[in-house]
């Protein structure tokens, strides 16, 4: 397992190794062990799984609240998304600042994404198949968003705001500026 630090140091990109032969390959893709040997000791307790039909189909940017925050590791078991983490921990340097990583079950590429962290991802090929790991359980109480197209993001989602596909509840986020301090 190859681990390796992004833009933002606690958030990461994981990649498992592969056992290949003539009949496929062979992966660990997760294991407690391995993380907590490069510092990441995280319990996690639910697993989570999601198709996105059409290309373009955006889903985020969401976080749960304190005491349900959870932190997350993404992998993508068909297709391709361009995986995306924004930093809301307000006594941070890169507040504010974000990571946006192409993850997809080509490659294999998972990324690491602890608590105090907004997230999301648009696909990038038809029927894609996201599934994670999270620390917490669901807690729709505590499930806020975070305006994806806010321009003090700048993140470059690398489609058209008219070819994406959003929920009507991730067009109604606010924009950073508007988001109380849930992380400090
Ligand atoms: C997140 C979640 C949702 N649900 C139910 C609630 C709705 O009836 C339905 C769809 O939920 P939602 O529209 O919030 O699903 P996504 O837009 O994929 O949300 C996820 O998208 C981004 C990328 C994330 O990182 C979060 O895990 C999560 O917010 O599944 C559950 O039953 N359990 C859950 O853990």
């Amino acid at each position: 397992m190859l681990i390796e630090a992004t833009d933002i140091d606690v958030v990461k990109t994981l990649l498992p190794k592969r056992h290949d032969d003539r009949r496929g390959y062979f992966s660990e893709t997760w294991k407690k062990e391995l993380l907590e040997s490069e510092g990441i000791s995280v319990e996690f307790l639910q697993d989570n799984e999601s198709l996105s039909v059409k290309t373009g189909t955006l889903r985020g940017l969401h976080f749960q609240a304190p005491p349900f925050a959870q932190d997350k590791l993404v992998r993508v078991a068909r297709g391709c998304v361009l995986d995306v983490a924004v930093d809301l921990r307000r006594g941070a340097v890169t507040y504010g600042r974000h990571v946006a990583v192409e993850l997809s079950a080509e490659t294999g590429r998972q990324l690491f994404i602890p608590r105090g962290f907004a997230h999301g991802f648009v696909t990038l090929e038809p029927n894609t198949l996201v599934v994670y790991k999270v620390s917490a359980p669901y807690a729709p109480d505590h499930d806020f968003g975070l305006a994806f197209d806010d321009r003090e993001l700048g993140i470059d989602w690398q489609l058209p705001n008219d070819a994406l596909e959003v929920s009507d509840k991730d067009r109604r986020h606010p924009p950073l500026s508007a988001l109380p301090a849930y992380f400090e």
